[in-house]
């Protein structure tokens, strides 16, 4: 039996009005996630990963499109609406030094979350509670008083993660969680937050440039590039057959063996990513791909279904030439 759709992204866009004109962020993004799973959210820096996330907890405003959270359509709840909400959409950042605040203590920091939603009243309940969020996160209670800048980046992630589970969440948003951290600590807080999934059944929304940490963290992985999903399906689909040139390129570039076939040979992506200002209706990868024509000038090419569950938005793999 198919499990319950937490969360349901339809034709999502967010445009920044900049001097130069519309910048388009975000651009007609669809997806569904189960309860207690991950979905993969991959590109280059400045395709549109996170503001994907932020406008999807309505940190930012959304342009168009619609956001189902739950069952209820939260796309126009005002702040206060949101407010009951927030307890169960939470955050977890790339650079958690950044978002904690130096004069607090741990105790502090993982605390604050649950006073601020009133979660708990007494003092004893709710330092009971941080050494609980603590012993869940593996930091060990010595650490109770300390400051952020005299840990690790291991352990300053690990009180990241405790400040989201404080609330009881359902879903997380983890924005390049492990990207600032060495790799023997990345696999100790993926494990971790894997862990916690299987525990809580959390469901993770994982967003990352490097294919390589999702592959064996996601059930299924969405590619973005400029501000559109480019191809999406399961993770074990997408890593065996991976059908856009974009999608190739990146994977061609992570060092991991694909099973049952040859590794294909790395391809560099040409130039850089190309301003989300003005895009003409063409395919927006056009200019980069080895494989253009003029069939790729006609339109924008949409996701098209090429397998159960296997979505890609090329137009030479729409008319068959590729
Ligand atoms: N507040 C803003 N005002 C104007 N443009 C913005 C704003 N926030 C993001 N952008 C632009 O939106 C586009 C997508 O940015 P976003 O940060 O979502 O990409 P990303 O894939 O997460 O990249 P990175 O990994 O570098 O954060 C970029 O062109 C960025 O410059």
């Amino acid at each position: 039996m198919a499990n319950k759709t937490i969360l349901e992204v339809q034709n999502l866009t967010k445009f920044f009005t900049t001097p130069a004109g519309q910048l388009h962020a975000v651009d007609g993004v669809s997806f569904k996630i189960e309860e207690g799973k991950t979905l993969g959210i991959v590109g280059e820096s400045g395709c549109g990963k996170s503001t994907t996330g932020r406008t999807i907890l309505k940190l930012l405003e959304p342009t168009g499109g619609k956001i189902i959270f739950d069952g209820k359509d939260i796309t126009s709840y005002s702040r206060k609406q949101m407010r009951p909400l927030r307890q169960e959409m939470q955050m977890v950042f790339q650079d958690p030094f950044s978002s904690l605040d130096p004069r607090q203590t741990v105790m502090q920091l993982i605390s604050e979350p649950i006073i601020e939603h009133k979660l708990l009243k007494s003092k004893k309940d709710i330092e009971d509670r941080t050494l609980e969020l603590m012993e869940t996160v593996g930091l060990a209670e010595r650490y109770i008083n300390v400051y952020p800048h005299e840990l690790d980046g291991g352990r300053r992630q690990r009180i990241g993660i405790a400040r989201a589970l404080a609330v009881n969440p359902k879903l997380i948003v983890c924005d390049e969680p492990v990207s600032a951290l060495d790799v023997s600590i990345q696999a100790q807080i993926l494990n971790l937050l894997k862990e916690l999934q299987e525990k809580m059944g959390l469901t993770y929304i994982f967003i990352t440039h490097d294919l390589s940490v999702v592959k064996y963290f996601s059930d299924d992985i969405a590619v973005m590039y400029l501000g559109q999903m480019v191809e999406k399906a399961p993770s074990d689909v997408l890593f065996a057959n991976p059908v856009h040139p974009y999608t190739k390129a990146l994977l061609s570039a992570i060092p991991l063996p694909i099973v049952g076939k040859e590794k294909p040979k790395r391809q560099l992506i040409k130039g850089e990513i190309t301003s989300p200002v003005n895009l003409p209706d063409e395919c927006r990868f056009m200019k980069r791909c080895d494989f253009a024509d003029e069939c790729c000038k006609k339109c924008n090419p949409k996701l098209h279904e090429i397998e159960p569950g296997h979505f890609v938005a090329c137009t030479r793999v729409a008319e068959g030439t590729i």
